[in-house]
């Protein structure tokens, strides 16, 4: 058991799909694993461990932004020895060429969490996925015939933020907009496992289309069965 997640030692897999929805953590177990059992649910924040393709992994909510996943992936690294994390989260397009529903890889991302600042002080610290992950979904992506884009995106410590200038950003090369991954691929490294983010544009910043809260829930297949086909080849190392 650790503070926030009250499985036991082999509860969870090595290999873990991380949404920010707790219930895009169930719905992907109840759609996508087998013989699925709920090792979690302290604060709601459902965790489980299935089997797909005959392989175990485990998928956990970590609830929204930098210090929330933080506590989560701090766990299940440390307590329950967690190798290989894919985040599987939606996010907002900074650029005109990135659409809603389009399925964003981040490559690395820049961010203005004061979590790195002070960590790493007056160096500016460039959170960076890991690449074998990275290309594994890349293919998995190419297999499916998806459009996917590759790239930086901007890990934001506030949703409704007026300060930041994200044409700036974008016009730097940033994709679109979220708010956990710079954490997951700084505290992966501290733990030598292996982090990527697979994102889903959920709402466009610069058109304002938007997608329905039960969407973002219950949809966005396409990132998850890449995630789950690009982490097969990872399981067990
Ligand atoms: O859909 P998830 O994975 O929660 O990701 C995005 O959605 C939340 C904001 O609505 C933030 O957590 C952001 O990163
Ligand atoms: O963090 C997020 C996620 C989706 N859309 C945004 O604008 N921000």
């Amino acid at each position: 058991m650790s503070i926030h997640i009250n499985a036991k030692q082999g509860d969870i897999a090595d290999t873990i799909l991380l949404p920010g929805d707790p219930l895009r953590a169930k719905y992907i177990a109840e759609t996508f694993l087998e013989d699925v059992v709920c090792y979690n649910e302290v604060r709601n924040m459902f965790g489980y461990t299935g089997t797909y393709k005959g392989k175990r992994i485990s998928v956990q909510g970590t609830g929204m932004g930098v210090p929330s996943i933080s506590i989560y992936i701090h766990e299940l690294m440390r307590d329950y020895g967690v190798k290989n994390l894919i985040r599987v989260g939606t996010a907002g397009a900074l650029k005109e060429e990135v659409k809603v529903r389009d399925v964003v890889i981040a490559q690395s991302a820049t961010t203005d969490s004061y979590q790195n600042a002070k960590l790493f002080g007056n160096v500016s610290y460039a959170p960076t996925s890991n690449f074998e992950l990275l290309l594994s979904s890349y293919n998995e992506a190419q297999k499916r015939g998806l459009d996917v884009k590759v790239g930086n995106v901007y890990t934001a410590d506030s949703f409704y933020d007026t300060k930041t200038d994200t044409k700036q950003l974008a016009d730097y090369g940033v994709l679109a907009v979220e708010m956990e991954s710079s954490a997951l691929f700084t505290i992966a490294e501290e733990y030598n496992a292996r982090a990527l983010a697979i994102l889903t544009i959920s709402d466009h910043l610069i058109t304002g289309e938007v997608t329905t809260a039960e969407e973002r829930q219950t949809t966005f297949n396409d990132m998850i069965e890449v995630a789950l086909d690009a982490a097969v080849p990872f399981i067990g190392k």
